[in-house]
């Protein structure tokens, strides 16, 4: 009989992900997922069903990493809350399996990976595509991956001026509060992406926040919401001029409303400049529009539960 599957809540998740453990193993799965190669990984696009009648959705991200025996399912509802909601917009759970025999090992929950492995995804798209001096982050959004990101640029980046802008000012100044560091409150997102070289996107908005005319040439915007087709963040003016980058092309183009009605073209995958098949363009514009990949998940919670394993 298999062992009964572990259960970690999202304190012993948090305690156990650090970005400098997530981002080397998700550098690797995302360029493995872009060599196409189901010997090594498999991850079909999320299976989104509407959950019509409490304005949310609930997503299904199965996925298997043959080469790091991994096997892992998120399950992940994600809702239009109203701001400053007691509840976060997305709850999410982890299932680790034994690939071999197909019992679960690991029941996790999921809200932990999920702001630390986006946010470490995003850092990687600004590694790769910000300009070489880069002084100025913009965070528009204040919520759980406003936070996550924050902690993730802030940790591998050394930026002079951090800024954020929030719908809600207090919001805004809650956000600053809760920091450690000195960041400019905005109170348009005019101000905070003005001259910013590298904007980070992570509201639940479903019309354009970000307009091209407000962006420096050359900067980085790494655009994290509008995940369903009818959704965007961004207008259509920088989604045709900046260079777009995607964690998967299948999966934008599905998913991503910001693409699809802009009908910009998408010029590579992340895991393409990692494999260097496709240039990363950073003296051009550049948007990494990220959608969420059951890899990334499926990455973040061996490294938790390998660690919960081995902890003395
Ligand atoms: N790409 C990915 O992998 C990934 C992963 C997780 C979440 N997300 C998306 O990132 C976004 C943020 O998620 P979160 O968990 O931080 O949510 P959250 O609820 O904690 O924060 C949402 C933020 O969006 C702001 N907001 C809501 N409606 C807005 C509007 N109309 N205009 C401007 N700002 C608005 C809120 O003020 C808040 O600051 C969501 O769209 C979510 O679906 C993407
Ligand atoms: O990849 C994810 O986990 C998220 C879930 C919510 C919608 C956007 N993508």
């Amino acid at each position: 009989m298999a062992q009964p599957p572990a259960f970690l809540s999202d304190d012993v998740v948090a305690g156990l992900l650090r970005y400098d453990d997530l981002i080397p193993p998700l550098e690797v799965a995302l360029g493995k997922f872009s060599r196409h190669d189901s010997s090594e990984v498999a991850q079909p696009v999320r299976s989104v069903v509407p959950i019509q009648n409490h304005n949310g959705f609930l997503g299904l991200m199965p996925a298997y990493i043959a080469y790091e025996s991994i096997l892992c399912t998120k399950m992940v509802a994600f809702y239009k809350r109203e701001e400053g909601s007691v509840l976060p917009s997305i709850q999410a759970s982890v299932l680790l399996f034994d690939p071999e025999h197909g019992n679960i090992t690991a029941v996790m929950d999921g809200l932990e990976i999920t702001n630390k492995r986006t946010a470490a995804v995003s850092a990687i798209s600004a590694k790769l595509l910000m300009p070489p001096q880069s002084n100025v982050l913009g965070i528009l959004g204040s919520g759980q991956q406003a936070l996550s990101h924050y902690e993730a640029f802030t940790h591998l980046f050394s930026f002079k001026e951090v800024r954020v802008w929030s719908r809600r000012r207090e919001m805004a100044e809650r956000f600053s509060a809760a920091v450690q560091d000195p960041i400019t409150v905005c109170s348009s997102v005019r101000e905070a992406v003005d001259g910013a070289d590298v904007i980070v996107t992570v509201t639940s908005s479903s019309e354009p926040v970000l307009f091209g005319e407000w962006v420096k040439p050359g900067a980085h915007v790494a655009a994290v919401g509008a995940c369903r087709p009818d959704w965007r963040e961004l207008d259509n003016d920088l989604m045709r001029e900046a260079v777009i980058y995607v964690d998967s092309r299948e999966g934008a183009a599905m998913e991503s409303g910001d693409i699809i009605l802009s009908g910009a073209k998408v010029f590579a995958e992340l895991g393409e400049i990692i494999n260097g098949t496709l240039p990363a363009l950073c003296e051009r514009t550049t948007v990494f529009k990220s959608l969420g990949m059951g890899i990334q998940d499926a990455v973040a919670a061996k490294i938790v539960f390998d660690k919960w394993k081995n902890k003395p």
